[in-house]
């Protein structure tokens, strides 16, 4: 019996053809791409848009689809710019039901350009969300052939085709020959349970830089219901800082990330004014190996689910190792 994918297309380069995002339909797009035997596609053309315009309201109502794609026992594919697809394949991977595969892929070269990689980036994304065996392995990426983990994966380079990699765990596996192969499967779903978009919430991410002044700090409260700190190193800020995101830390949470992109926060190495181990007494939450735009995702769904304080800390603490 065939397989159903529901492909959703919301435009990128992979749709760009002649540099306009808007130019390509999605049937247009996927026109490119061939179908491995044995599987229909359904399309969903929902967004003409670049990846840096969609907003988190496309976001949650591409959710509520892809749900809907998944209950009905379909494999999912999205189709994106690339400039935030690891931000869509996360928000997935958080609020989503895990029934079938759901992958997002996109493409670094536009269609009309020589060697444009989006055909066979949709054609390894098809082969992907048509295969049980890549059910249960929470929301993928595909590009170049390289399977990587919605919770790990992130565009590394401008221009290269090979620019989704997994800096902190490496990718889950490969398509070849037009069929995936999975070579590590996650312990554990990024979440216990999908988390619901029920309520606004309105999330800041501060990225700390040499000499900060803590001025945009200040601008954070009134302004937002959380904060996610991309700090220096292993979780480090200046000493003058400590008290004001001690401060915030009282009225919100604040979840504590690394700006270095990679590896887990530390929890004890260092003592003192700004250290890790220091941030985290004064009420800070680890992002653990989560970097600053998936952590300000998750801390934007837990809020928006309703989680407390405890529930929050504790979705943050189930990530810490991996
Ligand atoms: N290669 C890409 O898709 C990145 C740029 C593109 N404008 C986007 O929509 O994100």
């Amino acid at each position: 019996m065939p397989k159903t994918v529901s492909v959703f297309t919301l435009g990128g380069t992979i749709s760009a053809q002649g540099g306009d995002h808007a130019r390509l339909t999605g049937a247009q797009t996927l026109a490119a791409a061939p179908v491995p035997a044995g599987v229909d596609v359904e399309l969903h053309d929902v967004r003409r848009l670049p990846g840096s315009s969609l907003a988190l309201a496309d976001l949650a109502e591409l959710a509520g689809r892809v749900d809907e794609a998944t209950a009905a026992g379909h494999g999912v594919v999205v189709v994106q710019g690339t400039d935030t697809l690891e931000e869509t394949a996360f928000l997935l991977d958080v609020v989503c039901a895990p029934r079938e595969p759901i992958v997002v892929t996109g493409a670094m070269r536009r269609p009309d350009l020589p060697g444009a990689d989006g055909p066979a980036n949709l054609a390894a994304a098809l082969a992907i969300a048509a295969d049980p065996g890549c059910r249960g392995l929470g929301v993928l990426t595909v590009l170049a052939d390289e399977i990587h983990a919605a919770r790990h994966v992130r565009k590394t380079h401008t221009t290269s085709v090979a620019t989704f990699a997994s800096p902190g765990a490496g990718p889950l596996g490969r398509v070849v020959e037009g069929v995936p192969h999975i070579l590590l499967r996650p312990e554990k779903p990024t979440v216990e349970r999908p988390l619901r978009l029920r309520t606004p919430a309105r999330v800041a991410l501060l990225t700390l830089s040499l000499g900060d002044g803590g001025e945009l700090l200040d601008a954070v409260d009134d302004r937002f219901d959380g904060l996610v700190v991309a700090a220096f190193g292993a979780g480090h800020a200046p000493k003058w800082l400590v008290e004001p995101l001690a401060a915030t830390a009282a009225r919100m949470p604040v979840v504590l990330a690394s700006r270095t992109g990679a590896g887990p926060l530390l929890t004890e190495t260092y003592r003192g004014p700004g250290s890790e181990s220091d941030l985290l007494a004064r009420g800070l939450i680890s992002a653990g190996q989560l970097d600053a735009p998936k952590a300000r995702l998750l801390l934007h769904a837990l809020l928006a689910d309703g989680a407390d304080r405890a529930a929050t800390a504790a979705a943050f603490e189930r990530l810490r190792a991996g």
